[in-house]
């Protein structure tokens, strides 16, 4: 597991820690590993030009202790010091090691650097970047040079990934002691590259993490595997209450993610275009046809889909209303977001509930600005499930799954050839799979959003994919994180 934290969380082991160490320590093994992952980077270090980006804080004094590094390995390192002032002691270190300050025209030096290295800002920002340091970063997002940030990229908040203003974009963050929130989660995480961590002795001292990152084998972990015993009731039957006779497409993609997901049976329920079009393509699932809007008579299930294609008229809210009464847990996705938004009393109910939203649709369910989601999305995914007593999988290039009292998890396998009708209720189906199989809310929807995520890259391999193509690809997901591919 990848685990992450608010800059408050790193300041408090921070200091836990430099108690018991002679001062300094700390800053020279930050600067050691930073120096070595630019040393990496570079290949060939001796006569290399390396250009620091020095701020006035702590972030600053890293970097010029590792241009120090650096430039006693032969590297040419020119500082440019952007701040009121400059950490004195890493100052006086760089300069006696052979660093130069740069003279004349910053963005001249930036464009010139085979590596720059961004100590403008690190935990201890506060809002958008201020002059000169936002130009400094526009420079060197412009610049050739690989640009290599020290603890976060400056420009992203540590502990939100918000980005306010002008950030670097990194093809490499060196963080210090521990992951910083902000560099899991979007759109932070977007502008960090390849996050390498530099162990500085932190780990004793910090707290649970604010968020977490599965790794395919917590995912292997979590999954459910059929013992001898199962027979398809055991090992979890989901209904898919999703499609309706103008959308018949969702309710074929939702079934199928659920058959793929392992689910023991899949019972499918909608009107008869859906009907007909789920017989076609999935005799394995026991159909429905619906005369009325209800699901009483389906059968018994472990979990429901609820949701994808199925309309926002009469007919879709009293379907919805039924699934919602049942006491099982409910998935609900894509059109039933839209109806609980208009009925949020659809949401109380004593059996678990987990809501698959991407920003608009959960604008929609909170009232919140969709830009202001997109901009704040841990925030947003945290709220919405402590205020709707709901768990949250909030869709985006970074999925989030949010409950009360635990760390969000972010997902980061997805591909942005996912973004394509149909690949939702893919998701959904998946999902709805897992939870009838017996995982809770907050495990389905992360367990889910990893292989959906490692289905697209399957199903993509850099080209573009249909929805149902990542269906067909999430049996291969499963293998692979079983397998610890
Ligand atoms: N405390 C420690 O022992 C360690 C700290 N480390 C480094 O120290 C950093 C934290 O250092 P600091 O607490 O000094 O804080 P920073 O260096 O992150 O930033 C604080 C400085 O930036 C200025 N500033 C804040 N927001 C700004 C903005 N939006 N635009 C322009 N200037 C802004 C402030 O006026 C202040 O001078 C970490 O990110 C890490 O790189 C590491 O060396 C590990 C050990
Ligand atoms: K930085």
């Amino acid at each position: 597991m990848r685990t992450a934290y608010t800059a408050d969380q790193i300041r408090a082991a921070e200091h836990a820690l430099m108690a018991r160490l002679p001062e300094g320590t700390l800053m020279m093994r930050a600067a050691a590993g930073l120096a070595a992952v630019c040393a990496t980077a570079l290949g060939r270090v001796y006569g290399s030009r390396v250009v620091l980006l020095v701020g006035s804080g702590d972030n600053g004094g890293d970097a010029l202790y590792a241009g120090a590094l650096l430039a006693r390995r032969g590297a040419r390192v020119e500082a440019v010091l952007a701040g009121s002032r400059t950490h004195e002691r890493g100052l006086r270190a760089y300069l006696l090691a052979g660093g130069r300050v740069a003279g004349g025209a910053a963005a001249t030096a930036v464009e010139r650097a085979d590596l720059v290295v961004d100590g403008l800002v690190g935990i201890g920002a506060t809002g958008a970047l201020r002059a000169p340091y936002d130009e400094l970063a526009l420079a060197a997002n412009a610049a050739p040079a690989l640009t290599v940030a020290v603890d976060v990229p400056s420009g992203v908040d540590a502990s939100s990934g918000r980005v306010a203003g002008a950030a670097v974009a990194a093809q490499i963050t060196v963080t210090m002691g521990a992951a910083k929130t902000g560099l899991l989660v979007d759109p932070g995480a977007a502008r960090a590259g390849t996050v390498e961590l530099v162990d500085i002795g932190l780990g004793p001292h910090l707290p649970g993490p604010d968020v977490v990152a599965l790794t395919g084998a917590d995912v292997a972990e979590l999954l459910p595997r059929p013992g001898k015993e199962s027979d398809k009731y055991r090992r979890g039957v989901v209904g898919v209450a999703a499609g309706s006779d103008l959308y018949t497409g969702a309710a074929v993609l939702a079934v199928g993610g659920a058959l793929r997901a392992g689910a023991g049976m899949v019972r499918y329920a909608g009107q008869h275009a859906p009907v007909t079009q789920v017989r076609t393509h999935w005799p394995e699932a026991v159909v429905t046809e619906l005369s009325r809007p209800g699901v009483e008579e389906v059968g018994r299930v472990q979990a429901w889909v609820l949701g994808p294609g199925l309309g926002t008229g009469e007919w879709a809210r009293e379907l919805a209303a039924s699934v919602l009464a049942s006491d099982v847990p409910v998935l609900v996705d894509a059109d039933a977001l839209t109806l609980v938004s208009r009925d949020p009393s659809l949401l109380r109910r004593a059996a678990p509930v987990l809501v698959t939203p991407h920003a608009g649709e959960l604008s929609r369910l909170t009232g919140a600005a969709r830009d202001e989601i997109e901009a704040a999305r841990l925030e947003h995914a945290r709220a919405a499930a402590a205020e709707l007593g709901v768990t949250v999988l909030l869709k985006g290039s970074t999925t989030l799954v949010a409950a009360a009292g635990r760390p969000v998890r972010v997902n980061a396998t997805g591909t942005s050839w996912l973004a394509t009708g149909g690949t939702g209720d893919v998701l959904a189906g998946v999902a709805g799979a897992l939870l009838a199989q017996g995982l809770d809310c907050y495990d389905a929807a992360s367990c889910a959003a990893h292989l959906h995520g490692l289905a697209g890259r399957i199903a993509a391999e850099g080209a573009p994919l249909a929805a149902g193509d990542v269906a067909a690809a999430v049996p291969e997901a499963v293998r692979r994180v079983r397998d610890g591919r």
